[in-house]
């Protein structure tokens, strides 16, 4: 098998031309469509689109089959960074190594480009070609989920109530399990469906799904105390300026190195049971973990 970075940078080629390529054709010129291009094509890793694409292939998935679910996961993530950089959120400058959106355009265009990149996912799944009926409905209903008031905004709603108070560690976890976790978990969950797994493997793959997007989010609070701005292309130390618990403040660097071990073996554990081919995904464990993100 090629290299894990080849492989990475062959699936973001291919994952970044179907994303330009649906903006185009579901806007029409002007600013909100030269905003939602912008925060598109500003780079980023693609790493939840990958993990979809890698959990599909794993179970035997046609590649066309993917390629909505995953360019509408990124398309929401994108969204929820334009918003959560926005001046009423984070208040952040630099996203991806680049002017955050509303410095580039203006707050509400910024809002606006978020919303549209949003609704954006449920449209091309929901037109999809290649997908039947009802792995559509499944596709939004678990999308819809993982993003919405259960999911990735009801983790950023208490995220921002939890902000200049000590939380203990359940609740966040509780943030992160929603904030960041529930579309990673999306990405095995939908992979894992496309490749129309069995409900035994499913259940294997919502155990690592779980764990990955803990190992994502402990390895990203580790990352705002240690990393490099350069390197990330977003600021670090923004964690402490803006008072959040993290799991390096509540367990110390170390405890939060530790934890994140045990959350690796869980998902490791979890993707051994789950009977399928797991070289790449155990790789892209791995990956998640330990790299300079
Ligand atoms: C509905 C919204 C707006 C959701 C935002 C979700 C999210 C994961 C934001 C980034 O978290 P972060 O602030 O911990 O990360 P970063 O350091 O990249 O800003
Ligand atoms: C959920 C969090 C912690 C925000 C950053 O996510 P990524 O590190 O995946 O950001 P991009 O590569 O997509 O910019």
């Amino acid at each position: 098998m090629e290299s894990l970075k080849d492989y990475f940078s062959q699936q973001k080629l291919y994952i970044n031309d179907k994303l330009i390529q649906y903006v185009y054709e579901y806007t029409d010129p002007g600013r909100l469509q030269d905003a939602m291009l912008y925060s598109i094509e500003a780079g980023g890793k693609r790493l939840r689109p990958i993990l979809l694409m890698s959990t599909a292939e794993a179970f035997g998935a046609e590649e066309k089959r993917t390629l909505a679910a995953a360019c509408a996961l990124e398309m929401i993530h994108t969204y929820s960074l334009i918003h959560d950089d926005l001046p009423s959120m984070d208040n952040d400058d630099l996203r991806r190594g680049k002017p955050t959106s509303h410095i580039m355009f203006d707050e509400a265009t910024a809002t606006l480009a978020g919303d549209a990149l949003l609704t954006l996912s449920f449209q091309v799944i929901s037109e999809d070609p290649n997908l039947e009926d009802g792995e559509k409905v499944y596709l939004l209903r678990e999308l819809a989920s993982a993003s919405g008031a259960r999911g990735m905004v009801a983790g950023q709603m208490h995220d921002m109530q939890s902000e200049d108070r000590h939380i203990p560690l359940h609740e966040l976890e509780t943030i992160h399990k929603n904030k960041t976790g529930k579309l990673i978990r999306f990405a095995i969950l939908a992979g894992a469906y496309l490749g129309q797994a069995s409900e035994e493997s499913m259940d294997q793959m919502k155990v690592m799904g779980d764990a990955l997007g803990l190992i994502f989010q402990i390895q990203d609070d580790i990352l705002d105390v240690t990393g490099d701005a350069d390197v990330l292309g977003k600021p670090t130390g923004s964690d402490e300026n803006n008072l959040k618990s993290t799991y390096p403040k509540l367990l110390g660097l170390d405890g939060a190195i530790q934890q994140k071990a045990n959350y690796v073996d869980s998902a490791q554990n979890a993707l051994r049971s789950a009977g399928v081919d797991g070289t790449l995904l155990s790789e892209l464990i791995h990956y998640l973990s330990s790299r300079d993100r």
